[in-house]
């Protein structure tokens, strides 16, 4: 994917956002990529309300990445429909952002961090309208967040991967988007950007914003999140994590035979 498409996010609507309505919808889902005859989702359902933080799981090549990409309208729907906050998703695209997979960026983009976090007020301003001070300050705001105001005129691709995704999740901040889609935002950073991560998810998650939050890291789902979503092609569990995270689904997504005898991974005992 293209830096460029990345960072685009097409119209701002000015349709409100209607009442009672789920953050995210997604109705019987199901995409082939163009040129390819393998459906890559299937008849996928999910329904995330307002100030939600839901983690999604599955393997590799799940599906994940690709339903983000939908709901972000990167790649054209072939069967189902996505609604944000009651509108077609499409049409509403300045109320989602996206922190893509640190390797889908194209890192060697002659940018500085500050002039990567204002983009994410372009969906406000238009490409053509220069920043104001209010867009200026939402930029300040979101990089001490990160904590990278110090880094702020360095040019992007100098960065380190930790430093890389606290940008993009500060671009996010900026944009101020009420759904939030954090593919695999754990990857390539340390514990200290872990913790900075979750606690602005969970700050966002309190003011209402709904964070679906892609991880392959398991050990994290009942100390982060309530609620998880396990993703191979199809839905294969959703609900409180408490009740999902157990083995079965696990073996379930993941493709392995579960055998009740085998021992597990310390962090599944007692599910
Ligand atoms: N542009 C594309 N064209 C054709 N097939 C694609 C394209 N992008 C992804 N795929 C295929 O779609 C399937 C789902 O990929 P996707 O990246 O959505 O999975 P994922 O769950 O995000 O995986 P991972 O955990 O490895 O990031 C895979 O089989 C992949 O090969």
């Amino acid at each position: 994917m293209k830096s460029s498409e990345i960072l685009c996010y097409g119209k701002a609507c000015d349709h409100p956002r209607k009442s009672g309505t789920a953050a995210l919808k997604v109705e019987n889902v199901s995409f082939t990529y163009p040129g390819q005859n393998t459906e890559v989702l299937q008849g996928v359902n999910i329904d995330i309300g307002p100030g939600e933080k839901v983690a999604f799981v599955g393997p590799n090549g799940a599906g994940k990445s690709t339903l983000m990409n939908l709901i972000l309208g990167l790649e054209p729907l072939n069967h189902g429909t996505i609604s944000v906050f009651g509108h077609d998703a499409q049409s509403c695209r300045h109320r989602v952002s996206m922190v893509p997979q640190k390797n889908s960026v194209d890192w060697h983009f002659p940018v500085t961090v500050r002039q990567v976090v204002t983009m994410g007020r372009y969906v406000h301003l238009g490409w053509f309208k220069k920043p104001g001070k209010e867009d200026s300050e939402a930029v300040d705001k979101a990089m001490e967040t990160m904590e990278i105001t110090n880094i702020a005129n360095r040019q992007v691709g100098e960065l380190s991967g930790g430093q890389q995704q606290r940008v993009m999740l500060a671009r996010t901040l900026a944009h101020d988007a009420d759904l939030m889609l954090l593919d695999e935002p754990l990857n390539h950073v340390d514990i200290a950007t872990q913790e900075l991560i979750f606690h602005t998810i969970e700050d966002l998650c309190q003011g209402g914003k709904s964070v679906l939050v892609s991880t392959h890291d398991l050990g994290i789902l009942t100390v982060h999140f309530s609620r998880a979503l396990f993703l191979d092609k199809s839905i294969i569990a959703d609900g409180p994590v408490k009740e999902v995270l157990t083995p079965e689904n696990i073996a379930r997504a993941y493709g392995f035979e579960f055998h009740k005898d085998k021992e597990l991974s310390p962090w599944l005992n007692g599910y």
